[in-house]
């Protein structure tokens, strides 16, 4: 196991009080694989990511009782500490890249700067003309062919995808061990998604890696994924395989960010109405008592308003009273 972390906790302050934005967070990711965090958006994934990378400020609370990083048990070190040791072996890429980046250096600095020497075999490698090289070919790879002009620019004067590229190739180029990335592919062409998404894939394969994919939509990457977590406020209500998950969904949540996935051979009628929860998320400070997702749940009952216990399957687990899709995990049992 790559990564273990077990009941994540976290309160952020607003004007008066702490409210809890994710509670009962479980993460266990194995060595190699590609897990998906997939949730809609303020469902907290971002801040969940700068929690486990020890990120924030006095404006968040975070406690957990287990967390263990390769051999490493950094339950009871403190965020300094925890963040020293994830920084060397954990690659992020943030959403907003532009704010990632030195509005100050040109990005040609940044890139060689951002290289450390297990990019290189050699030490003859670690000679300027090499990084030059190394920077050129790793935004090849991210799809920027005319480097020159990049790597003479300020961030201010690239668009956010260019940046968004340049974050992608600065982490890819320390090869780290994990990969956090959070929603890389918002925003770009479909073409740069594939391309990005190949990318991805093939670094996992080639150097071991392991990725941990954020994201609000189970479409462009879900051929990427091994295994998916649902996060609806703050709350992990579904997890298991991708083809399980994807295939025969048991939390209605799910369900939902399934019939997002665009379809073209559905025939659409005039008028006909979109298959989507009526109503928004709750605000953190109102989440509903019991299932998150009661107010808005076509299936709700009164007995949602308690929170459903974890439910298992073959290779996951939910959390919901009335599940869907039954016949066939009762079948496969
Ligand atoms: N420092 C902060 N102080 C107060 N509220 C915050 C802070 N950071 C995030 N939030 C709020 O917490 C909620 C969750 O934010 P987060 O960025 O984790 O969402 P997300 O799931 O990553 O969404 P998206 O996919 O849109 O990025 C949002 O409602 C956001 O406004």
């Amino acid at each position: 196991m790559l990564l273990d972390i077990r009941n994540l906790t976290i309160l952020l302050r607003n004007e008066t009080s702490y409210v809890q934005v994710c509670k009962n967070f479980d993460l266990m990711i194995n060595d190699g694989e590609i897990c998906s965090l997939v949730g809609s958006s303020g469902s907290g994934k971002s801040l969940i990511i700068k929690a486990i990378m020890g990120m924030y400020g006095h404006d968040m609370k975070v406690t957990v009782d287990y967390f263990k990083f390769r051999d490493m048990d950094l339950t009871n070190l403190s965020v300094s500490e925890r963040r020293k040791i994830l920084s060397k072996e954990v690659g992020i890429i943030f959403q907003e890249a532009r704010a990632s980046l030195d509005p100050e250096l040109p990005i040609g600095v940044q890139m060689r700067a951002s290289l450390n020497n297990s990019c290189f075999d050699d030490k003859w490698y670690r000679w300027p003309f090499w990084r030059f090289r190394a920077v050129n070919n790793i935004l090849h790879k991210v799809g920027i062919k005319n480097t020159k002009p990049v790597l003479r620019s300020l961030p201010y004067q690239l668009s956010e995808v260019l940046c968004q590229k340049i974050i992608i190739a600065m982490a890819l180029s320390r090869k780290p061990k994990l990969l956090i990335a959070d929603s890389p592919i918002s925003g770009m062409t479909s073409t740069s998604q594939v391309q990005i998404l190949k990318l991805f894939h093939s670094y996992i394969e080639n150097n071991n890696g392991t990725l941990l994919y954020i994201t609000n939509d189970l479409g462009p990457a879900s051929n990427l994924m091994d295994n998916i977590k649902m996060l609806y406020c703050g709350q992990i209500v579904e997890s298991g395989p991708k083809e399980q998950v994807i295939n025969s969904p048991h939390h209605p949540f799910t369900q939902s960010m399934i019939n997002a996935i665009p379809e073209f051979n559905r025939q659409v009628k005039v008028k006909m109405k979109l298959d989507v929860l009526r109503g928004d998320p709750p605000e953190f400070t109102q989440t509903p008592i019991g299932c998150p997702l009661g107010p808005r749940c076509p299936h709700a009952d009164r007995e949602c308003n308690t929170m459903p216990p974890v439910v298992k399957t073959k290779n996951g687990f939910f959390r919901c009273y009335y599940p869907l899709n039954m016949e066939k995990e009762n079948e496969s049992k």
